[in-house]
């Protein structure tokens, strides 16, 4: 990377240029050990293989009877009923022709039984239960049919959601390597911020909006957040936390301080510090000051301070840089999916747009359409109630009208 004096901050890169740079400077951070129940929500570092054979013995499918085939094939077929087996049990007695075994959904399988006839297909008199020819399903799930012990269970990069933690007991797993979590700090810079709820006092301040918000974001893919941390627009002040958080943060988030004017300091705070400015100003709407470096190992990624536009920017390069060092993968985040213009949209500026929009059912039903909201500002924040889609518009397109196809990111 360049240093932050080569680079002119009005350097302007395009979008996919961009993301590129991010994904390709950025990497897993790590691998630990941890126990299972700790894991939700990690990414699997490595293949993790069944500690068991599931089930692990032939067992019962349904309550019922432990029968052999050979026993049922008259239309009803009386047996001697002799013993009982229960999921849990230790092997049960074997079973000899002529007999049946009531069991147990989950039960170990007799020796010699093939089959289970259902409860409700059998009745009992005495010590005898009669039951009816053979059915097609022998009710009986054999040892190791859903997978066996050595099988591998999930691929790395798997995110361990309920779903994977099911499969993860199921074969006996106590402790899962995982991806390292990135741990993010937050730092809000301008005079006129006040944390939210000390606002209302000072007619010159307004709530800092985003600290929570960007933590929040950052977590919801992965992170380990750190702190938020507020600085007034001073260079002194702005690396004085730079440096106190570079002992522990795998990414600094930046918020504002990001564009030309006189206090906008971020860049030039760090610069002493060793930032490595990859670039400085990109092609998008909203979202144009976006930069982001290193120092050391550790990322640090500037977004506007209008706060639509940096919680906008947020969800395209913070979301996946934190997926990248967790694991998942960058394009984890990036989901991209197509929907329906339920309304016209104007041209698109010489700057690749990213507009809130919203879900909107399609008149035929179906929940594919999308409306672009109305008023796109990049400073306004009452928009985002309603925005939980971002709709790709690539600079230089045409109006279009509604009916047309436009790739769209959940927000
Ligand atoms: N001469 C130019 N001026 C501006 C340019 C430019 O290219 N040339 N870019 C504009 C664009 S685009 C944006 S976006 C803003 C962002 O600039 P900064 O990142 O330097 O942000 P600030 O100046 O610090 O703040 C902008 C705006 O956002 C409010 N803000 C900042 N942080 C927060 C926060 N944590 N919570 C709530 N609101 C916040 C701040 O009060 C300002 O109103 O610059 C344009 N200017
Ligand atoms: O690009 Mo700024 O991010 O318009 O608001």
């Amino acid at each position: 990377m360049a240093s932050v004096l080569e680079v002119p901050c009005a350097a302007t890169i395009g979008f996919d240029e961009a993301q590129a740079i991010v994904r390709t400077n950025s990497a897993p951070l790590g691998v630990e050990q941890v126990a299972l129940h700790k894991a939700g929500r990690r990414i699997l570092a490595r293949e993790v293989a069944a500690r068991i054979d599931s089930p692990r013995r032939d067992c019962a499918a349904m309550d019922g009877y432990a029968v052999r085939t050979q026993d049922l094939v008259r239309e009803t077929n009386r047996l001697s009923l002799q013993g009982e087996s229960h999921a849990g049990d230790t092997t049960p007695a074997p079973l000899y022709p002529g007999t049946a075994i009531r069991i147990s959904t989950g039960a170990p399988m007799p020796q010699g039984a093939d089959r289970v006839v259902v409860r409700e297909l059998a009745h009992v008199e005495g010590d005898e239960v009669i039951v009816p020819r053979a059915q097609r399903s022998s009710h009986v799930r054999p040892r190791a049919s859903d997978f066996a012990c050595g099988a591998p269970l999930l691929q790395p990069g798997t995110p361990i959601d309920a779903r994977a933690m099911v499969i993860l007991g199921a074969a006996d797993v106590d402790t899962v390597p995982v991806w390292r979590r990135p741990r993010v700090h937050v730092l809000t810079n301008g005079d006129e911020l006040a944390a939210p709820g000390s606002a209302a006092q000072d007619s010159h301040t307004i709530p800092d909006s985003l600290s929570e918000a960007l933590s929040l974001m950052a977590r919801q893919w992965g992170a380990k957040p750190m702190g938020t941390w507020q600085s007034p627009d001073r260079a002194d002040y702005l690396r004085a936390v730079t440096r106190q958080v570079l002992a522990d943060a795998d990414l600094i988030v930046v918020a504002g301080g990001a564009s030309h004017g006189p206090r906008d300091l971020v860049r030039e705070a760090m610069a002493p510090l060793g930032l490595e400015l990859a670039f400085a100003g990109i092609a998008i709407k909203p979202g144009k000051p976006l930069w982001y470096g290193t120092i050391g190992k550790t990322h640090v990624l500037g977004l506007p301070g209008n706060p639509t536009a940096a919680l906008t920017t947020a969800r395209l390069f913070l979301a996946p840089l934190v997926c990248q060092l967790a694991g998942a993968g960058f394009n984890h985040a990036l989901r991209w999916h197509p929907r329906r213009l339920i309304e016209p949209v104007g041209p698109v500026g010489d700057r690749d747009e990213f507009l809130c929009a919203s879900t909107e059912d399609a008149q035929t039903g179906s929940p594919t359409g999308v409306r672009v909201l109305a008023r796109q500002e990049a400073s306004a924040q009452m928009m985002l109630a309603h925005a939980d889609l971002l709709v790709e518009r690539r600079a230089g397109s045409p109006a279009t009208g509604e009916g047309t196809m436009v790739r769209c990111l959940r927000f």
